[in-house]
């Protein structure tokens, strides 16, 4: 049986994701694949319980950068290995570039620290494809606000932090631009969904 994919959605908070990973859902099973999604930090019980704690517990960064990591361990182990081994798909909210972009990027976490943890938790192991979702920082801060629900400890950051992490997240794409896709996530919902469309059927092909 083949091996599943693993695609992750990546962007500042308000970026658009949530949206787009339901049509991606839609759109992987109208072409009969199995698909499993997920998010982090989360998607296991101790994975929520440790969301829990970092969206709502202030903490120290190293913590922060730790828990981050110890959470994806557990979903590797316990979810994201088994269902690629099984040969069904994860799309997953969010993966190790998110802790790039806002621990080393927006917090200042020492780079080797985060190469340490990474090739700890999963040595020689990227998603198949990210989806960078790209845009300034006040747009997706006023989409956030006009959800009108309770920011987290990460949306409540300042402009400047979501500068850094945005700028993060593109050096991060520039270092594996096969893998890291930027979207220009400042368009109209259909026309991202297209660009979408267009980069999984070449992954579904593939
Ligand atoms: N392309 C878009 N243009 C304008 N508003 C959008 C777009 N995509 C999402 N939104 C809105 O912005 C808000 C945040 O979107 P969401 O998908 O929750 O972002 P994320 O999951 O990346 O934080 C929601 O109210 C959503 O309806
Ligand atoms: C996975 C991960 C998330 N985060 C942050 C980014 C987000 O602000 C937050 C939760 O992500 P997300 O699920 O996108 O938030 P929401 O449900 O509000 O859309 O966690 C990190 O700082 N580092 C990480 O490694």
């Amino acid at each position: 049986m083949a091996r599943g994919r693993f695609i992750s959605f990546e962007g500042i908070d308000g970026a658009g994701k949530s949206s787009q990973i339901a049509a991606t859902l839609a759109l992987l099973q109208a072409r009969g694949i199995v698909v499993e999604q997920s998010r982090e930090p989360g998607g296991t019980p101790v994975g929520e319980r440790l969301r829990e704690l970092l969206l709502h517990e202030p903490m120290d960064l190293e913590t922060e950068a730790i828990l981050m990591f110890a959470a994806r361990r557990e979903h590797l182990a316990a979810r994201i290995e088994p269902a690629l081994a099984a040969g069904r798909w994860v799309v997953c909210d969010r993966f190790s570039d998110a802790t790039f972009a806002y621990q080393v990027g927006g917090r200042g976490l020492a780079r080797a620290k985060f190469d340490v943890l990474e090739a700890w938790v999963h040595p020689g192991f990227q998603p198949d494809l990210t989806l960078l979702f790209d845009l300034p920082p006040e747009i997706a801060a006023a989409r956030v606000a006009s959800t009108g629900a309770d920011p987290d400890r990460f949306e409540r950051e300042q402009r400047d932090f979501f500068v850094r992490v945005r700028e993060a997240y593109l050096e991060r794409a520039r270092m594996a631009p096969q893998r890291i896709r930027v979207l220009d996530a400042n368009r109209a919902p259909e026309l991202i969904r297209a660009d979408i469309e267009r980069i999984v059927a070449a992954l579904v092909g593939a």
